[in-house]
């Protein structure tokens, strides 16, 4: 039976089978390599405190619609005037209501790393994401076989770009780091059911070298949550829906941070 990653991964598939018709492979190369050199997204995860990567979100699988967001540049400015270190913008376009021109608005609106949250299966969308001036690729190991993560990291390193290997359990965490991970997103959204496990940070992060940034992703409702898992040993969160929900992005950004500066 078809999980729910299988279903997104396939029509993501379909998405990238047209776009590579209209942008072959040699063209969308090009494009990375005259875009803008990619900011060091890792070293600002690394800065003291807890780090916040803010997400554009409009909807998902889980929750269905979250958030209209008419102007994605805006919401991420907002995020950035908050203190995020980074911004997340979801561009599966089936089941997240996300594109590539949400990737260009927010580029263009902020200074701080730009992450394209995707799935993320094939070259073609690292160079992709380079060209609309990522600086952050999300690798999903549920998603990728050990050989294709390798190469994929790698690829995303020569483009001066930072990945972010996400995990959700703990054989997920040993291939992250034997395929030399440095920064590991332990995700709580277990991707078979959907429902999220706020306790999984805690159970997986110990698996990761003190070395690595470690984010914890999924589920941070609040700064309370931001508190716990920096006290866990989170340096980051990755928050969507509690941001794109709340009525004061710029603030609620603000808030997380602080919290998770107090542990
Ligand atoms: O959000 C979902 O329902 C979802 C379902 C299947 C695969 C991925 C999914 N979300 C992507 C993410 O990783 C989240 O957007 C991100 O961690 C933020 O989560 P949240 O703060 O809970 O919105």
């Amino acid at each position: 039976m078809p999980t729910v990653l299988d279903d997104i991964v396939a029509g993501v598939r379909e998405d990238l089978a047209a776009a590579q018709a209209v942008v072959p492979r040699t063209r969308i190369e090009e494009l990375a390599a005259d875009a803008a050199p990619a900011l060091d997204a890792e070293a600002a995860l690394r800065r003291p405190g807890l780090s916040l990567i803010a997400e554009v979100k409009r909807s998902s699988p889980s929750k269905g619609a979250l958030a209209a967001i008419a102007d994605p540049a805006a919401l991420a400015a907002d995020y950035e005037a908050g203190g995020a270190t980074a911004v997340s913008v979801l561009t599966e376009r089936r089941r997240f209501n996300g594109s590539l021109d949400d990737l260009d608005a927010v580029r263009k609106a902020v200074r701080i790393p730009v992450l394209r949250k995707d799935f993320m299966v094939e070259d073609y969308q690292l160079f992709e994401a380079r060209a609309h001036g990522a600086d952050l690729i999300l690798l999903i190991v549920a998603a990728l076989a050990q050989t294709d993560l390798v190469r994929m990291q790698d690829i995303a390193h020569d483009l001066g770009m930072t990945a972010l290997v996400e995990v959700h359990d703990e054989d997920e965490t040993r291939r992250a780091v034997e395929a030399g991970a440095t920064v590991i997103g332990v995700n709580a959204r277990n991707l078979k059911t959907l429902a999220v496990d706020p306790d999984t940070f805690a159970r997986v992060a110990p698996l990761i070298p003190d070395s690595c940034v470690k984010v914890a992703e999924s589920g941070v409702g609040g700064p309370a949550d931001a508190a716990r898992f920096a006290s866990e040993g989170a340096d980051a969160v990755l928050v969507g829906e509690a941001l794109v929900r709340g009525s004061d992005p710029r603030r609620a950004a603000y808030e997380l941070i602080a919290a998770g500066a107090t542990t």
